[in-house]
Parts: structure tokens; sequence; C-alpha cells
């Protein structure tokens, strides 16, 4: 089966890493690639070591109107770019957007695949979680479905790499600022925030509007950790069991015994979890684990991409991750 398939924002590091992933695809066909600044290079100008079958694909000018036939499309675009854009790309195609457009918009399935994999089946239109978001609902899921903690009360401590930030990450995301530095940011504010709790209360069936969410810039190139702290009086043998009933059929959720690294995780679509609880101290630990343009991007936009189009959701996506 071939699945005619394009990137909008192919040149960005979301883009990129959706290339990579669909270039080893044995389903989805790169027949279109767009983007902006970068349109009239060729795929090869952008990315040398693309495959012989793809190196001489031109960059076009993003342009909904002008699209090929296309089955499915991914847009990497910046949060704000894609809204107007998308509206105007035919029915017919599938689209998973991987920016912050359509996250719990009306007419979009919330791709949280590995929590809700029913919800995205025979949907045309999906929008891929946020990266922190991904790793933190990923872990905390199985404790609120349970109740295992209490909603109102989670206070969650990020890290990033600064991949996250993007190809054009801008003033503060160079060698010099980022190296042996550690920067912590959008205190209160940040837009993930509003998105973990409209989740959160579609999981818990309860308010989350205590969350809080500090993410942290560290000096890697890829790779995403939440250390989370809630209240609650289940033990860590209580969360790791929920947790394994979770996500018992579930491919890319891994149950670690040990507190995750974010190396584990590279250059796949895991997502590791883990738990350390304490009754007496009315508190319960729920660390997650992605790789940020992984499970936090493109890996699960791909994995998306199977379940609405009806192909097993390890196809593609089944490479361990790059070690050390
Ligand atoms: N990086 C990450 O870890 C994650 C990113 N995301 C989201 O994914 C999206 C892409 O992020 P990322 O890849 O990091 O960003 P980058 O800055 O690396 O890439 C942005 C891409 O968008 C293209 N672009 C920008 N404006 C336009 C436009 N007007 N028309 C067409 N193309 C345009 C650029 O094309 P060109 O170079 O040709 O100008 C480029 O390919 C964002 O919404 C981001 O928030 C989500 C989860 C994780
Ligand atoms: C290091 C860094 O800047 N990371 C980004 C994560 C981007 C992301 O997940 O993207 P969306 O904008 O699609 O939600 C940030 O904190 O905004």
């Amino acid at each position: 089966m071939s699945i005619r398939t394009g990137i909008v924002g192919i040149s960005g590091f979301g883009g990129g890493e959706a290339l990579r992933l669909i270039a080893a695809h044995p389903a989805f066909e790169l027949v279109y690639a767009a983007g902006d600044s970068t349109a009239g290079s060729r795929i090869a100008d952008r990315f040398p070591g693309a495959p012989h079958g793809l190196a001489d694909l031109v960059i076009e000018k993003w342009d909904p109107e002008a699209l090929p036939e296309l089955d499915l499309l991914f847009a990497s675009l910046p949060t704000g770019a894609s809204a107007e854009a998308l509206a105007r790309v035919p029915g017919s195609v599938r689209i998973v957007d991987i920016g912050g457009d359509h996250r719990h918009v009306d007419g979009w399935a919330y791709g949280l695949a590995d929590v809700w994999p029913e919800r995205i089946a025979g949907q045309r239109r999906v929008a891929n979680p946020g990266c922190f978001p991904a790793a933190a609902l990923t872990a905390l899921a199985p404790l609120l479905t349970e109740g295992l903690i209490a909603p109102g009360t989670i206070v969650i401590d990020a890290k990033t790499g600064v991949s996250g930030a993007g190809r054009g990450g801008g003033d503060g995301f160079g060698y010099a600022t980022t190296n042996e530095n550690l920067q912590p940011y959008g205190l209160l504010k940040h837009v993930h925030m509003p998105e973990m709790e409209t989740t959160i209360g579609l999981l818990s069936g309860g308010s989350a509007a205590g969350l809080v969410f500090t993410p942290h810039l560290v000096p890697m190139t890829r790779g995403l950790l939440v250390t989370m702290y809630c209240r609650g009086q289940a033990t860590t043998a209580q969360c790791r069991d929920a947790a394994r009933a979770f996500y018992a059929d579930r491919p890319f959720v891994r149950l670690s015994d040990a507190p995750p690294q974010t190396k584990w995780a590279a250059g796949s679509n895991l997502c590791f979890v883990h738990y350390a609880a304490d009754p007496a101290r009315d508190l319960v630990m729920a660390l997650g684990v992605v790789d940020n343009l992984g499970k936090g991007a493109a890996g699960q936009a791909v994995q998306n991409a199977n379940i609405i189009c009806d192909l097993p959701e390890t196809t593609g996506l089944a490479g361990m991750p790059v070690w050390p």
C-alpha cells in the first residue's frame, strides 16, 4: 500500500524528524515537501543524508490551494501559522498537526496516542500534543483514571533539550548561551499549562486548576524529562500496577524500574514512566521521559497517522533508541 504523503515545515526540526521516519516507513510515500524560506531547495540541500529516492524532491512554497493529490499531510509549522492555512486543505486529505493550533479544538482529535487510540481511529484531523504534555500526561493518565492522585495538586518540573525550541530558536538558543547553562522559563504562563489542565480534567473528571508547570532548558540536543509531584495516598506498588494495567497492550510506553533518563528514549517514539510514592507524606511522584522530537513531536505524529490510516501503530516506528 502506498499512502501519498506530504510534510509542510520539512526544513524544521519537527518536520525533519518526520522526514527521517517517513523515509523508512513502508507505507507512507513522501511526494510533497513544503516550507517558506527554504522553498526552491532540494531535500538533499537541507538533509545531505536523505535517501537517493527523496534527495531531489524540491521543497515547494507552502500553498494549501496548490497541493498535489495527497492522502496524508504532516504539518510542522510554528504555532499560529497553521490554523488558517490547514482549514483550506481539502477534507479528503488526512492531517496530523504537530504544532499547537488545534489542540482541544472542535473537529480535531487530541492525539495522545498511547492513552486514547480509540478517539483517534477513524478521524481525518489529529492535533499532536505538545512535547511536555506528551511526557507528563502519559505518565499521569493511569494515576488520574484510577483516582490515585488529586488532579488539582500537581506540580510539574520539566527539563528539555534545546531542539524543543526549533531550528529558528533565535536569541538565547545559541551555543554560548545554552552550553553549561540551565534556564527556567515560562513560569506560570507556559502555553502547555492550559493544554495539560484541559486534558487532566478529561482524564480525571476533576479540575486541574492548581497545576504548576516549570520548564527548564538544559544543554542537550534532544530529550525531555518531567518530574511530577502530586498529592495522593497510593503506594508505589499501586501506581506501578495501575500503569502496568493501563498500558498492558500499548507498544510505546515502558514502565521503568529505575528513574528514567533522557538518553533512553533518544531517536525513538518511546515514553518511559516511573513512580515513587510515600503515603505518609501524602506524596506521589510520577516521572516521564520522551525524545521531544520523537514521542514529543514526529514519532507520535507518525503513530497518529498510522492509527488514522488503519495501519499497525508500530509501522515505521519499531527502531530502538540511539545509544549512547
Ligand atoms: N521542536 C520540538 O521539539 C517540538 C515542536 N513542536 C511544534 O512543531 C512545530 C514546528 O516546530 P519546529 O520544527 O521545532 O520549528 P522550526 O523552527 O525548526 O521549523 C519551522 C518550520 O516551519 C516552516 N515555516 C515557518 N513559517 C512558515 C510559513 N509561513 N509557511 C510555510 N512554512 C513555514 C519553516 O520553513 P522554512 O525553513 O522553509 O522557512 C520550518 O520548516 C511548532 O508548532 C512547534 O511548536 C511540537 C512538539 C515538539
Ligand atoms: C525549549 C522550548 O522552547 N521548547 C518549546 C516546546 C515546544 C512544543 O512542544 O511545542 P508547541 O509549541 O507545539 O506546543 C516550548 O517550551 O515552547
